[in-house]
């Protein structure tokens, strides 16, 4: 079997357009100006986090958003990242606020940044990554006000390529805040958050701790790896005709790859996502169309 390539930077070229057109529409029908704008903070240097600050300010220019970097040396202190994002949440021209992940190890003058209280820190109407504790809250209610960007792109690219997940098993490698455990409890929702059939999937989270890690990826039906390990996931792991979802993004080299060995996959899936062209885009589409819902919200 040669696997259908799910064409992840078409489907976000079509929702970034969705997104360009909305904001057309809400400046004509308030009769104001509107120019939504996202402010990402950069602390150091991380390889995914560079190609996603590069990529999204490009897309924000051509959505009609203002896209601000905010960037702070690996040496900053976790007063410096609080006032930071204090000053963002008081500044009325700011709409979203994305503090990149992972912040730097030895940051903090070497003690290490406490990531959770910076997240905390956010304004909750100003949650462009869906961190915050009440906006994952009611997410885990099935009644999302953001949805997190990487989750939700998969779900759009799902249901834009009409692959249901209704009753079927779904093993999520990975079980970080930002993809693993919003997409399993995503997909496991009774309702889907954005498309009914995206939704009411058996749902397995696997992780290091996972006894038999290939056995229990051979029972899934779609297979969705957030890992950010390099090509881990083989053919071998994969039930013949299943939808393989890659996140990774890991560069080798001056390569960028996933968290899939693409080539002996593609032969044993009957779908896949590449990278890059995959899962990234998505990402990018959907934190543009989180940007223009918080400024709605906030004019509200
Ligand atoms: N395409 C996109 O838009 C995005 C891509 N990414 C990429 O996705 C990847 C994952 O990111 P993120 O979720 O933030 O990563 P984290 O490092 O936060 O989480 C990785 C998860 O994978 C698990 N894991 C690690 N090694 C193994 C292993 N050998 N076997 C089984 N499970 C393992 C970890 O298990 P444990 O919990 O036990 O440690 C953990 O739950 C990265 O490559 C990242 O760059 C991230 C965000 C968006
Ligand atoms: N708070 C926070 N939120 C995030 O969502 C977040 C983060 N921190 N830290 C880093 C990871 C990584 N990430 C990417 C998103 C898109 C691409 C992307 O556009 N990828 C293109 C790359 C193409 C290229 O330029 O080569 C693609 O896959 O096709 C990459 C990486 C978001 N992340």
């Amino acid at each position: 079997m040669t696997a259908k390539l799910l064409d992840g930077k078409r489907i976000a070229a079509e929702i970034r357009e969705e997104v360009a057109q909305d904001v057309k529409a809400t400046a004509v029908s308030t009769g104001q100006p509107f120019r939504p704008c996202l402010v990402a903070v950069l602390v150091g240097e991380d390889p995914a986090s560079k190609v996603y600050v590069r990529n999204k300010q490009r897309a924000c220019e051509k959505a009609g958003i203002e896209g601000r970097t905010h960037r702070l040396p690996a040496e900053s202190t976790q007063k410096d990242l609080m006032d930071l994002v204090a000053q963002l949440n008081e500044d009325p021209s700011v709409n979203g606020i994305l503090v990149q992940l992972p912040l730097p190890k030895n940051g903090n003058a070497g003690a290490g940044f406490n990531e959770r209280a910076v997240l905390d820190a956010i304004d909750p109407l100003k949650d462009v990554d869906c961190f915050s504790p009440v906006n994952v809250g009611l997410l885990m209610q099935g009644r999302p006000r953001f949805l997190p960007c990487t989750p939700h792109g998969i779900i759009q690219l799902l249901h834009r390529e009409n692959i249901s997940v209704a009753g079927k098993n779904v093993v999520v490698v990975g079980r970080s805040d930002i993809v693993g455990k919003p997409m399993a409890m995503m997909l496991a929702q009774r309702d889907g958050s954005c498309g009914r059939d995206v939704a009411n999937a058996t749902v397995t989270i696997a992780h290091s701790r996972t006894d038999d890690l290939a056995g229990v990826c051979r029972t899934a039906d779609c297979l969705i790896a957030a890992v950010g390990v390099p090509e881990m996931v083989k053919g071998n792991m994969i039930k013949p005709g299943a939808v393989v979802i890659d996140v990774g993004i890991n560069r080798v080299g001056d390569r960028l790859v996933g968290d899939v060995a693409f080539d002996e996959a593609s032969e044993v899936a009957s779908a896949i996502t590449p990278v890059p062209g995959g899962v990234g885009p998505l990402t990018i589409a959907m934190l543009l169309h989180n940007t223009v819902m918080a400024a709605k919200l906030q004019s509200e």
